[in-house]
Parts: structure tokens; sequence; C-alpha cells
């Protein structure tokens, strides 16, 4: 319920435009604009595919969506093709651009029939505007309370039917009446050395420069499981190559910038081996808490949380326990460090 001194009814006729997307230039171009060139996700993709079909024979708006998963991999984009097959509006805002109830109100209103609102960030929308959402998507309608105290009378606003896509780096964070109001919840997984093999290429293409396989490789496998990494590593790839090399980005150049760059062989940066280093060093392995772990090294737990682990945990860097942060062995192997008592053969 909102009230009506916090209900903007200009936006109704001219909402303004929330768009808070951190893209330049360079990513809009590499987007890719349909579910065929969009490269790995096979599981999302195939039944995306096969709910956007059957809400095109129906005539109907596709069901909501909720698009889970680690930043960088390719949520935005997805959020776009599938107004983009669907061939529908998309509307573009994020949790934390919604500060008033009426904000939302006013925008859900403004949509057309079957048109796509796609909210980044979702998991950061405040309580009471999150509120808006519940009858918004059940329903298809928005509650309007007009005056105050008991003169107050609520008006109810009939919606089209439109299309919700939540997009979150960490579902858990969602209330479950939000979650359970998702018809769809899609869980966007790391990619495969291979899958960013072939978007490297693919971008390669896009922007014009001459690219090996090997050297796609190269930086596939110091991506992290990340396109939007894989994208950003090419960009300064393709700067080395035009300067100390001839242009073409082989394998030797690609290992070369990226050294530089202090990415190492498995893609780890000085991030993840400040935080491994201060499990094993300062903590001596572990178990350690994520917030004093945090304190230690000096940066944001929500970063270690989103950025770094979810890569070093798919390498069996690093273990969660009830108790803490745990290093394992393999990440003493990598980093060339010998535990306590161990002897080197
Ligand atoms: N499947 C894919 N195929 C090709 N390129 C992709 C794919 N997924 C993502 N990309 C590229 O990676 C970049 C990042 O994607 P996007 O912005 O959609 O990620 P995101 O999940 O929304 O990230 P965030 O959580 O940070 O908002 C884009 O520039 C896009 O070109
Ligand atoms: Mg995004």
């Amino acid at each position: 319920m909102i009230e009506e001194s916090e209900f903007d009814f200009e936006r109704f006729v001219s909402p303004k435009e929330t768009e808070q997307e951190t893209t330049d230039d360079f990513e809009v171009t590499l987007r890719p604009l349909s579910l065929n060139e969009y490269i790995g996700q096979d599981k999302v993709k195939e039944n995306m595919k096969i709910y956007i079909d059957a809400a095109k024979r129906r005539g109907d708006s596709l069901d909501h969506v909720l698009l889970y998963g680690p930043p960088g991999l390719g949520k935005t984009t997805l959020a776009n093709i599938i107004a983009r097959e669907m061939g529908v509006n998309i509307r573009t805002t994020s949790g934390p651009a919604i500060e008033k109830p009426g904000d939302l109100a006013a925008l859900l209103a403004s949509l057309e029939k079957g048109d796509v609102l796609f909210i980044d960030e979702i998991h950061r929308l405040s309580r009471q505007v999150e509120e808006i959402l519940y009858p918004a998507m059940e329903d298809c309608v928005v509650d309007i309370i007009m005056g105050k105290g008991p003169a107050a009378r609520s008006i109810r606003v009939d919606l089209n039917r439109f299309t919700l896509i939540g997009a979150t780096t960490r579902s858990g964070q969602l209330s479950a009446p939000l979650r359970d109001r998702f018809g769809m919840l899609m869980h966007m997984e790391l990619y495969t050395t291979e899958q960013l093999t072939d978007i490297v290429k693919r971008s390669a293409t896009i922007l014009g420069v001459g690219c090996d396989d090997d050297g796609a490789e190269e930086i596939a496998g110091r991506a992290r499981g990340t396109p939007r990494i894989a994208n950003r590593y090419l960009k300064r790839v393709r700067d080395f190559a035009e300067v100390i090399g001839d242009g073409r980005i082989t394998r030797d150049i690609a290992g070369l910038a990226l050294n530089r760059m202090e990415v190492d062989s498995l893609g780890l940066d000085s991030l993840d081996r400040r935080l491994l280093e201060m499990i094993i060093k300062g903590y001596n392995g572990g178990p350690v808490g994520l917030a004093t772990l945090a304190a230690a090294i000096g940066e944001e737990a929500v970063t270690l949380e989103d950025v770094c682990e979810p890569y070093l945990m798919q390498l069996g860097f690093l273990a969660k326990t009830p108790r803490g942060r745990v290093a394992t062995q393999l990440a003493y192997d990598h980093l060339g460090i010998l535990r306590q008592g161990q002897v080197h053969f």
C-alpha cells in the first residue's frame, strides 16, 4: 500500500526512466542480441526458448523470471534478449534506484501490454517498495491509499500484463514472498573455458582484431568463468598486441599481457591471492570468518563473497565451513606455500 502523498501522478504520464546500467559502448556492441548468439548457459537457454515459444503461441505475456548468479555472467544481456525474442519493450531500472513505492507504482502503470520490466540488483529494493510488487506480480494491480486517517480509502489501479525480470547476485537475500512470485528461477553458472574461448573469438571478430585460437584460449582460461572479464582482458591484450606484436593476438602475447596485469595461469588476480595468502599466513589456513578476513585485507565483504569466492570455490581452493573460510591443500600448492610441518620432496 502506498500513500497519496508519495504517489506522483505526473509519472503516470511521463515516467522518468531510471537507467542505471554501467555499460560502455564496448559492452553494448559485444552483447549478443538473440538466444542463438548467446553462448553457453545451455540449460537456461533451452528452457527459456520453450517458455518464450509457449507464451508466444498463447499470445500471453511471459511469466516473471528471476536470474541469479555471480556478476558479469550475462544477466542483463539475457534480460534484453528475452524482451527482444518476445517482441516487447524493455524498461530497465535497479533496486537501489527506486526510492519510493510511488516511483515503482508509476513505472508499473506506464508499462504496455506484455512489456518487460527489468530490475537489476532486485535484492536491494526496500521493503516498502517490494510490497508494491506482490499484488502487481500476482494480480496485475497496485493499491494506492488516498487521504489519511479515518477518511483514507484505497484505490486499486489495474495494470497491463507485464513480465518482471529480476537479476541478483544473491538470491539468498531475496525475501521468500518475492522469490515465490517468480514463475522461473534461473541459475546462471560460471562458463567453461571452451565457452569463453568462443565468446572471445566472437568478440575479437566484432572488434576486428586478429586472434589465434590459442590466443583466445589463453585469455579464456584466465577469465575465471566470466564473459565480462574475458571481454575486458581481450581489450587489454589487444593493446599489447598492437604495441608489442604485429596486432595479432597469439598465445604468447596473451600470456605476456595477462602476466603483466598480474593475472596468473589460473586466472587468479592480486585480490584472490591476497585473500588466500591472508587465510594461509594470517590465520594458519583458516577457518576464519568472512568479516574478519575482509577487514584484514581491507576489502568489502560483499566483494570477496560475490567476486572472489565463487571462482576460488570452483577451483577447489577455498571451502566454506560453519566456522569460516578455509584454504585447501590445492591453494597451498598453487601458491607454492608449505603447510607448517609439511616437508617438500
Ligand atoms: N552468453 C554470452 N555470450 C556472449 N557474450 C556474453 C554472454 N554473456 C555475457 N556476455 C558479455 O559479457 C558482458 C557482461 O554481461 P552482462 O552485463 O549481461 O552481465 P551481468 O550478469 O548483467 O552482470 P552484473 O551482475 O554485473 O550486472 C557483456 O558485455 C556481454 O557482451
Ligand atoms: Mg547487469
